[in-house]
């Protein structure tokens, strides 16, 4: 059997890629069980990403890569244009799995502008040319995983709470994380951090991830209700506060998980430094603002319920969208893999980013 991973060893994989296929650790089931589920096709890839069997922006980048290579394998294309034209078909249906993580459509642009380029190749050719592109954008999610805990760490207090807010762990990446990323890294260099994690309902990441990953990782971790983060920056116990990002637009607005609005916010009224910490292909140059990114609407039947029990009495409704948008005056700073952020993000993500990573 064929394994197909980094040579980076000490990582927490969302996923096992082999030739038998693609088997994701279901991450609704964690802490309590670490079961796989396993995708032959790129359709099942498709409803595992709606599904948040694998969830977080970089690691749904990813795992689209490889739908796309699982996709391809599957085409009974004999020349290189109907190969080309049913592998773009493929992409399409990927796309529709969610639309707020750009890193998602970053990743299939990227892997049909690898295949277009390779002029003279064929389809079984273009297949394995597919195989190591989705292989390299693992690696260097990874290695921009690593940079940017480097990079960012240096921005963490000595010793101090750190709180974050839905898991931006490996879980959610190539294997290291981005927010839990320099948390990690910052520990890693000896500072004494602790962290609070916030609950992050409907879906728990917080709660069931984070605190997961951040107690494997030996970080010392407290759970808190989401509705508790303001009350405890007012009381002094938090120094600073870093996240994730799904989409970050032109002038820096962010998409991220729900709730993290609300804690910018908090942040800024209590003086305390608000972090996101992302790689370049969390970055939306398309976007001029936060305005035009596509925020995701999910079942109400996710806000009616919590660890799939019923709360809520029958007959009423529920509203689930599960993302907001940071406007950029309440970011202290960007980490990115190339280079901290800082404000006016509309003159210097381009200096930092370059604007090549423009997505469709
Ligand atoms: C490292 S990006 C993680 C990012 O993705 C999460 O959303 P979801 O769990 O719905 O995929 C959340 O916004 C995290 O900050």
């Amino acid at each position: 059997m064929k394994v197909y991973q980094p040579q980076d060893p000490d990582i927490i994989s969302a996923w096992r890629w082999t030739d038998r296929g693609l088997y994701l650790l279901d991450q609704r089931l964690l802490p309590w069980k670490e079961t796989y589920i396993r995708c032959r096709t790129w359709q099942e890839v498709r409803r595992a990403i709606k599904d948040m069997v694998v969830r977080g922006a970089p690691a749904i980048g990813i795992t689209a890569a490889i739908g796309l290579v699982l996709g391809a394998e599957r085409l009974r294309a004999r020349t290189r244009r109907a190969f080309l034209s049913g592998l773009k078909r493929v992409a399409q249906g990927l796309s529709k799995a969610r639309p707020t993580a750009v890193n998602l459509f970053w990743a299939l642009e990227r892997m049909i502008k690898r295949a277009e380029a390779e002029g003279d190749a064929g389809p079984q050719e273009l297949v394995e040319i597919l195989r190591q592109e989705a292989l390299t954008i693992w690696e260097e999610d990874l290695s921009a995983n690593r940079r940017m805990g480097r990079l960012g760490a240096e921005l963490l207090p000595k010793e101090g709470t750190v709180l974050t807010h839905c898991n931006a762990g490996a879980l959610a990446t190539g294997g290291y994380g981005t927010a839990l990323g320099v948390i990690r890294a910052a520990v890693e260099a000896g500072k004494k951090l602790s962290v609070l994690a916030d609950e992050t309902r409907p879906y728990l990441q917080g709660a069931r991830l984070t605190a997961w990953e951040l107690r494997k990782a030996g970080v010392p971790v407290a759970i808190i209700p989401d509705a508790a983060a303001g009350f405890l920056m007012a009381r002094g116990l938090v120094q600073a506060v870093i996240v994730g990002a799904d989409r970050i637009a032109a002038n820096g607005d962010t998409a991220n998980k729900i709730g993290t609005y609300a804690l910018a916010v908090l942040a800024k009224e209590n003086g305390i430094p608000f972090y996101v910490a992302a790689p370049s292909s969390t970055f939306d140059l398309h976007c001029p603002s936060g305005q035009n990114i596509p925020i995701e609407e999910r079942a109400p039947e996710e806000v009616l319920s919590c660890g799939g029990r019923r709360v809520a009495p029958c007959g009423v409704s529920a509203v689930n969208p599960a993302f907001d948008v940071t406007p950029a005056k309440f970011v202290t700073a960007i980490i990115t893999e190339k280079g901290l952020i800082y404000p006016p993000y509309s003159e210097n993500i381009p200096k930092v980013i370059g604007s090549e990573n423009q997505t469709p």
